[in-house]
């Protein structure tokens, strides 16, 4: 597969229209959108992913640092609190420890001044350390022997002794004033827990004289922690050197590690402790309360005591949840975000790559060339259809250079418009062109273009549709409605419009026109005979000529049939107009009668071109203004062409009024000749048939018409007319009556039943479908005897539809009705028809007759029918004879029978029977 050189993407879709090759554009080619829009999709995928993982990654990332920032801190504010609290605790401590260094001090003072223990003195220093103390609840004194005496709360009827108390024993065993700091223990007095701060004091010479000790409540303790309130998850404990606990806050009294004395800490801070250094930080995931958080543990400096801070994470990463699950929110708002946009991209792409697909599909079956230009009139896009039209390939259409190209578009005004568009209208609009191909043809095209812009540039689109076909079909169209199909002439209704724009012309210009009727003499009989395709030949030829007599702007038509109109415009303005329309007939009327060479082969089993002769009639009128309808000039013309048939043919006739009485003649003829059988107006005249002995075979029977006004008129007046009229089928009937009649008639008398009758039957009698069936009726209803019965038909019979006459008059002659052929030798005479038919007779024609004695040519022809007859084994009878030695050479010749004037002339029965009778006598 080759790609096109201007590949490039477009911006209607990532695939660009028409791209897609022309020799070798397949599935893959139609696929191509779709492989780009997989890799597409993969890539959107991956992005879609790694912008999503990256985006998770970061937010874990950040989340992770801003958990670690919160618990640095966390850890950084239990250590402040641990410290704040050991720095109370101590002050503390060391405000108990200061009173009980006082008191040791003051008491040993007194006991080295030797008066004794001033025990009032004593109890008002007493007093005065606790009412300025509120840490302390309780300062006492005990003696050596551990008996509570002094102090506050003293009562010396219930003496207390403290004698078995571990600080007691200790500090009376001890070396120094140390200071002595209990855990917590049961104070006797008080009756709750306490811890003791105690010292000993001396006599003056140092032996143990007692010792001074402050109790100090745990709720003490308790409150010093409750100042610390850091939150709902937030534990402030004291405990003693042994992790015993002493205090804490909140508390947890209903717990067991929240009672007093209770050891249980998590690993982490058994293990920070051990370590033995005075201050560290630890997290535990579950402390002994169950508590996930960050811990401070700090010594106590001066007691042996350590504090313990705690922060649950639920409050020290109460912000970083939030944070957090505003940083899940935003993620999964980016996700969403992102995957509908993917989905978005997913399904556009889905879109663009169908639109894409559908495109190429209907580029690609499109039957219309399609194009792309730019402003310069380049062609940047072409599809298959295009190339075909032009005869490229994609290759070279697309490779041409702007010359060439431009070459592809000959006409200027349609070049300008599509390829450099020299007007841009918003609508799209429809020009129609020719274009040039590769091998220099022509394709009629019809461009429908608009314009659009590509990535800012304005570009042109154009359909190009092939109209080749429209434009011959409507010609056909047109040819069809205006033109003759068989000789190309303008027909009737383009005649009409012409003669029109000449009445129109001449009534402008005051020039005279001329109307021609020009009508084929003797066409029938050439089309009888030899058969229509000859007879088209013939017209055809005759157009032909017609067209080279005539100048351009003149008209030759054909309105039908034989018929032929010429119009002559822009003739002279005077009456020279006359010479020269007369001319122009003239001149069609000599060269229609040269000799046309005809192909008989078109026509009849023969075949072979023979030359055959053919004249014209031609009628012609003129006319300088619009007051004659075109109605008229027909009517003048037609008159016109009558005459010059009934002057004999072959001749050119002016219209004038004796003409046009001529054809009222023949109009009131035809009027007539309706009611002729109706009115008893026609007759039978007998001529009688002779044999070789003159004596009288029958009668052939010749129509008169005995008209109340006009006389007798003769066959030929009224038989044409009949034949064109269709009169002659009721006259036809009518003569077939009398003459069976007249046959039974005679079969009633025994001097007269041999006589036949011979009776004419034209051809448009025979052409009857039921002609068999009329003429068997006739015969049946008159009762006539068929054997006495004779048709006699012309030779045109027998050239069209053989088979049909055959049939016919064989089923004729089955019931023994004989059949004689008319006027032999005048028409086309041919061997093989006469071997098929099943004739009785052949009557020579009375033209071969007439000049029988004179010319040798009517001699030899006659002989030749004679000779004829007798190899076809059929009778032969000569008509026309008038003379003895017409008869006596026809004799000779071998004729055996005849009809003629010699014998008698065609007359009324009764003269017929008189004949008859004295030729009896
Ligand atoms: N379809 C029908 N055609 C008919 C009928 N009756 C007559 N015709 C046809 O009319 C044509 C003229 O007929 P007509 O004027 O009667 O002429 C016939 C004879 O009078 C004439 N004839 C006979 N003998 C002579 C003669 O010695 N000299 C001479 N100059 N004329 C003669 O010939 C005509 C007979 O012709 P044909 O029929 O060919 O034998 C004519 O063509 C009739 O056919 C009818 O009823 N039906």
């Amino acid at each position: 597969m080759q790609e096109w050189p201007h590949r490039k993407r477009n911006a209607w879709g990532a695939p660009n229209i028409g791209i897609y090759n022309h020799q070798g554009a397949g599935p893959q080619a139609i696929d191509r959108p779709m492989s780009r829009t997989r890799s597409i999709r993969t890539l959107l995928i991956a992005v879609l992913l790694g912008v999503n993982l990256l985006a998770v990654v970061a937010s874990a990332y950040w989340l992770n640092q801003s958990q670690q920032q919160y618990t640095q801190r966390a850890e950084s504010n239990t250590r402040n609190i641990a410290s704040a609290v050991e720095r109370n605790v101590s002050s503390s401590v060391g405000k108990i420890d200061f009173a009980l260094t006082h008191l040791v001090d003051d008491i040993e003072l007194q006991l080295a001044r030797g008066h004794g223990l001033d025990a009032s003195g004593a109890h008002d220093i007493f007093e005065n350390f606790h009412g300025r103390l509120p840490e302390i609840e309780g300062l006492r004194l005990a003696n050596e022997r551990g008996q509570v005496v002094l102090g506050n709360g003293v009562d010396s009827s219930k003496p207390v002794s403290i004698a078995d108390r571990d600080y007691f024993v200790a500090l009376r065993q001890s070396d120094g004033h140390p200071l002595w700091i209990t855990k917590p223990v049961w104070g006797r007095l008080v009756q709750h827990d306490i811890i003791i701060f105690a010292r000993r004091f001396n006599r003056p010479d140092g032996a143990f004289a007692g010792v001074v000790f402050a109790t100090v409540s745990l709720d003490y303790f308790q409150q010093l922690l409750a100042r610390f309130d850091l939150g709902p998850g937030a534990t402030v404990i004291l405990r003693d050197q042994d992790l015993g606990l002493i205090a804490r806050n909140p508390p947890l009294t209903d717990q067991p590690v929240g009672q007093v004395g209770n050891r249980l800490v998590s690993p982490e801070f058994q293990a920070v402790f051990a370590s033995g250094v005075d201050a560290g930080s630890f997290y535990t995931p579950l402390s002994p309360e169950r508590q996930e958080g960050v811990f401070a543990f700090q010594r106590v400096s001066n007691a042996p005591m350590l504090i313990n801070v705690g922060l649950g994470s639920s409050d020290y990463l109460a912000g970083w949840r939030e944070e957090r699950n505003k940083t899940y929110a935003g993620a999964a708002a980016f996700i969403v975000v992102t995957l509908a946009l993917g989905l978005l991209l997913w399904r556009m792409l889905a879109i663009t790559t169908q639109e894409a697909l559908r495109n190429r599909v209907y580029l690609r079956n499109a039957s219309d060339g399609i194009q792309i230009t730019d402003t310069s009139g380049r062609l940047v896009e072409a599809n298959d259809s295009l190339c075909a039209m032009l005869g490229y390939t994609r290759q070279e259409l697309l490779g041409l250079d702007q010359r060439l190209w431009l070459a592809c578009w000959p006409e200027r005004t349609a070049r300008n418009a599509i390829l450099l568009q020299t007007s841009l209208d918003s609508e799209p609009r429809s020009i129609e062109t020719t274009l040039l191909g590769k091998a220099g043809q022509r394709v009629d095209v019809e461009v429908r273009c608009s314009h659009f812009y590509l990535s800012g540039k304005l570009h042109l689109h154009a359909s190009i549709r092939d109209i080749g076909e429209r434009r011959a079909n409507a010609e056909k169209i047109e040819r069809l409605a205006f033109y003759d199909p068989l000789t190309n002439l303008p027909n009737r209704r383009l005649m009409l419009e012409r003669l029109n724009r000449a009445l129109v012309g001449c009534g402008r210009h005051q020039h005279h026109c001329a109307l021609m009727l020009i009508d084929l003499d003797n066409f029938k009989v050439l089309n009888d005979t030899l058969g229509h395709g000859v007879g088209d030949q013939l017209l055809v030829e005759v157009a032909t000529r017609l067209q080279s007599c005539i100048r351009l702007g003149d008209t030759a038509a054909r309105m039908g049939g034989d018929e032929f109109v010429v119009i002559l415009e822009e003739l002279d303005e005077s009456a020279l107009a006359a010479s020269q329309a007369e001319g122009v007939a003239e001149k069609i009327r000599l060269l229609l009668r040269q000799p046309y060479r005809l192909n008989l082969a078109a026509g009849t089993q023969t075949g072979g071109l023979r030359e055959y002769k053919c004249t014209s009639s031609i009628g012609l009128t003129l006319f300088n203004d619009q007051s004659v309808s075109t109605d008229e000039l027909f009517r003048r013309s037609d008159t016109a062409m009558y005459q010059a048939k009934a002057a004999g043919r072959n001749t050119v006739r002016f219209f004038d009024p004796a003409m046009q009485a001529a054809v009222d003649a023949r109009a009131a003829l035809e009027d007539d000749l309706r009611h002729a059988v109706a009115n008893n107006q026609l007759m039978l005249y007998y001529q009688p048939q002779v044999d070789a002995h003159d004596r009288i075979l029958g009668a052939e029977v010749l129509l008169r018409w005995r008209h109340p006004q006009r006389g007798m008129v003769m066959p030929g007046e009224f038989i044409p007319l009949s034949e064109d009229t269709g009169l002659i089928l009721p006259i036809g009937a009518w003569v077939l009556e009398t003459a069976c009649a007249q046959l039974k008639a005679w079969a009633a008398r025994e001097d007269c039943q041999h006589l036949t009758i011979s009776v004419n039957v034209s051809a448009r009698q025979f052409r009857q479908s039921d002609f068999v069936e009329q003429v068997l009726s006739i015969v049946l209803a008159t009762g006539a005897n068929p054997h006495r019965l004779k048709l006699e038909l012309t030779e045109s019979l027998m050239v069209n539809n053989l088979e049909e006459t055959v049939n016919k008059m064989e089923a004729l002659n089955d019931q023994g009705i004989a059949f004689s052929l008319d006027d032999f030798g005048t028409g086309y005479s041919s061997l093989s028809y006469l071997q098929r038919l099943p004739l009785k007779q052949l009557k020579i024609d009375q033209s071969f007759v007439r000049d029988l004695l004179v010319d040798s040519k009517d001699a030899a022809i006659a002989q030749t029918v004679i000779n004829l007859a007798q190899n076809l084994g059929l009778a032969v009878i000569a008509e026309g004879v008038e003379t003895q030695a017409q008869r006596d050479f026809l004799e000779r010749l071998g004729c055996q029978a005849y009809q003629g004037y010699f014998f008698g002339r065609p007359g009324p029965l009764q003269d017929f029977e008189k004949l008859l009778f004295a030729e009896a006598l």
